[in-house]
């Protein structure tokens, strides 16, 4: 049941008590449970020690959620989605609801609970009152494939309220991803451009953007008028996974530029700044943060999401989140999702592919996607299984091993049913969505209970049911099961192979196997050929990437040097301020 009422989690922040009365949307249980429940952890930082557990709100249907703009309904109601799952009313509420996107927000919950939607809708919502076209929101992802899926649900959004969605991913050529995100100036009678100025009057295209932190530095560099002037909410998705991985410090990068120019603070101080990064400068309101002295209002506003969120403090300092607020799903730090079963399939050593074929001949052909523990073992077993002749399951390899092109082609494959097996390595999938997984298959067993979360997660997503297997071992077992504890599951029952089923296949798999060495042995000797043929190109690109560097280096230089520039000129004009408030109060005491 839905009622209204008044968080406790809030009692005690001042700028929430000060806040108009608005229905907080809230189950009718004791917040306070949730409270005493995570006593039992024990997270790294203060801010994480009483989060707001999301499984205390219930999924609220489209008419009952508060401010919701009638237009972003419709397109709502147009992607089959009703009601909004629980996450997603707690992020709608912290930010469009009496939350006013006060804090930043962390949010820690299982795969598949829908966390894209819970930050796309808030941020499309509130940018629909816009006035003037700038980059006011940027999504960062790890991947490519990532990116243009997040892409996709912004796009099904923003048009409706007359917003533009922008991809800089590299999946086009840099030349066509320009002409995107930025529009040109139309010459007007009257008005003249200044030839030496190029980024005079060029305009962003596009309010939101969704990025891969490679390319959003490439733009960042080299692309005239591509400006974060403007930027008003920054999303870091799959963040412990971002994180991990510096991407030429783009975090950093973009935390700097989204900072510096303030043109409505100093409005002087913006004309000593050439345009590196374009003509466009920051124009943020300003005013003292209720509770939080000296910070301007509003802020760059931070959206950090996964299903591992990482509680290393060292790393979420880089962030620098503003009073952030912690959202979980239960009392447990990792959690699996609910309709996932968890079953082992313990094989016998050298017979591994054999409990494979046999596993996914019993799943009849429903989608299954299969986890090996690196992109060569993903190769060498799907061109193994493949070798099996005619077995009704399509199989497809996807990793990084492959073009962006043919890993574009195979999950469209995948997606419409046309390939029901996908074997995967690791880095390709955390995130991925596809529609009716209702397997997933650890060939290899996972190291680590983040990369289970993970790969687990590619089913049993958004309240559907879905097994997770576990190729094992007799020796791997007992870590499985250990590993199976830090997300409190206890429970992961055997699942029997038929051994007659197995003898079955044992002539195959003879032949099998001398047709794969042949072809490692082919594809060895036709990588070393080309290797040979390659080598002037390749020092080519080489020299072009050297270049690329000295010229970013160049840039980043440029841009310090501009930025300690605008930094002495701030101070000088507060400076200034003091000065002047230290003579009126001296007059008056006189
Ligand atoms: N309110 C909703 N109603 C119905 N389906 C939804 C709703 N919100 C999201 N979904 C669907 O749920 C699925 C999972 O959503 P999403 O990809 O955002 O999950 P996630 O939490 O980001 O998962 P992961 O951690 O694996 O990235 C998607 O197919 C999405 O379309």
């Amino acid at each position: 049941m839905w009622k209204v009422a008044e968080s406790p989690l809030f009692g005690c922040c001042k700028e929430t008590q000060e806040q108009p009365e608005i229905p907080i949307l809230l189950r009718s249980s004791a917040m306070e449970v949730a409270t005493e429940q995570k006593k039992t952890s024990v997270p790294v930082l203060p801010w994480m020690r009483n989060p707001v557990d999301n499984s205390f709100y219930e999924e609220c249907p489209l008419n009952f959620l508060p401010f919701l703009d009638p237009r972003l309904e419709a397109a709502l109601c147009n992607m089959g989605i009703t009601s909004l799952f629980p996450v997603q009313v707690a992020v709608w509420q912290e930010t469009i609801g009496p939350g006013s996107f006060e804090r930043d927000i962390c949010i820690n919950s299982p795969t598949g609970s829908g966390k894209t939607l819970a930050y796309a809708l808030p941020i499309v919502q509130t940018l629909s009152t816009r006035a003037i076209k700038y980059l006011r929101a940027l999504v960062v992802l790890p991947t490519r494939d990532l990116a243009m899926q997040v892409k996709e649900v912004f796009a099904s959004l923003a048009p409706a309220v007359g917003l533009s969605v922008g991809l800089a991913v590299g999946q086009s050529s840099i030349a066509d991803e320009i002409s995107e995100l930025i529009k040109k100036p139309t010459p007007e009678a009257g008005i003249c451009f200044d030839s030496e100025d190029f980024s005079f009057g060029l305009r962003s295209s596009v309010d939101i953007l969704v990025a891969t932190p490679g390319r959003l530095m490439d733009h960042i560099y080299n692309t005239k008028g591509f400006t974060l002037d403007h930027l008003c909410y920054l999303v870091v998705d799959e963040t412990d996974r971002l994180l991990r991985e510096a991407y030429q410090s783009w975090l950093p990068t973009v935390l700097q530029l989204a900072h510096t120019h303030n043109q409505t603070l100093y409005p002087d101080a913006s004309s000593i700044l050439s345009p590196t990064f374009g003509s466009l400068k920051t124009i943020r309101r300003f005013g003292v943060e209720r509770g939080f002295k000296a910070k301007p209002y509003p802020r760059l506003m931070k959206m950090v999401l996964s299903a591992t969120l990482t509680q290393d403090p060292s790393k979420l300092a880089q962030l620098d989140l503003h009073h952030p607020l912690f959202l979980t799903t239960g009392p447990r730090r990792y959690q699996l999702p609910e309709q996932l079963k968890s079953l082992k399939v313990i094989c016998e050593p050298k017979l591994k592919p054999l409990y494979l074929l046999v596993l996914l001949e019993t799943l009849q052909g429903e989608k299954c996607i299969v986890f090996t523990s690196s992109v060569e073992s993903t190769h060498r077993l799907c061109t193994l299984l493949n070798f099996f002749g005619d077995r009704q399951i399509k199989f497809k390899e996807y990793s990084r091993l492959q073009r962006q092109t043919i890993r574009s082609k195979t999950l469209r494959a995948f997606r419409s049913g046309e390939i029901q097996v996908l074997v995967s390595s690791d880095a390709m999938t955390r995130g991925m969505d596809v529609e009716g997984v209702k397997n997933v298959i650890n060939y290899d067993m996972p190291a680590y209970i983040k990369t289970y979360i993970h790969r687990a997660g590619r089913t049993a997503r958004a309240g559907q049911t879905g097994c997770c297997f576990t190729l094992l071992l007799k020796d791997e077992v007992k870590r499985f099961k250990k590993l199976l504890q830090k997300a409190d599951n206890n429970s992961c029952p055997v699942y029997s192979i038929p051994s007659e089923s197995i003898e079955s296949l044992r002539s195959l798999y003879t032949t099998a196997l001398e047709k794969l060495k042949e072809s490692i042995e082919s594809e060895k000797h036709r990588k070393r050929k080309l290797t040979k043929t390659r080598t002037p190109g390749a020092s080519l690109a080489g020299m072009i990437d050297e270049q690329m560097k000295k010229k970013n280096e160049a840039l980043r230089e440029k841009i310090k040097a501009e930025e300690d520039m605008l930094m002495r000129e701030m101070e000088r004009q507060q400076m200034a301020v003091v000065d002047r408030r230290m003579v009126e109060l001296a007059m008056l005491e006189s």
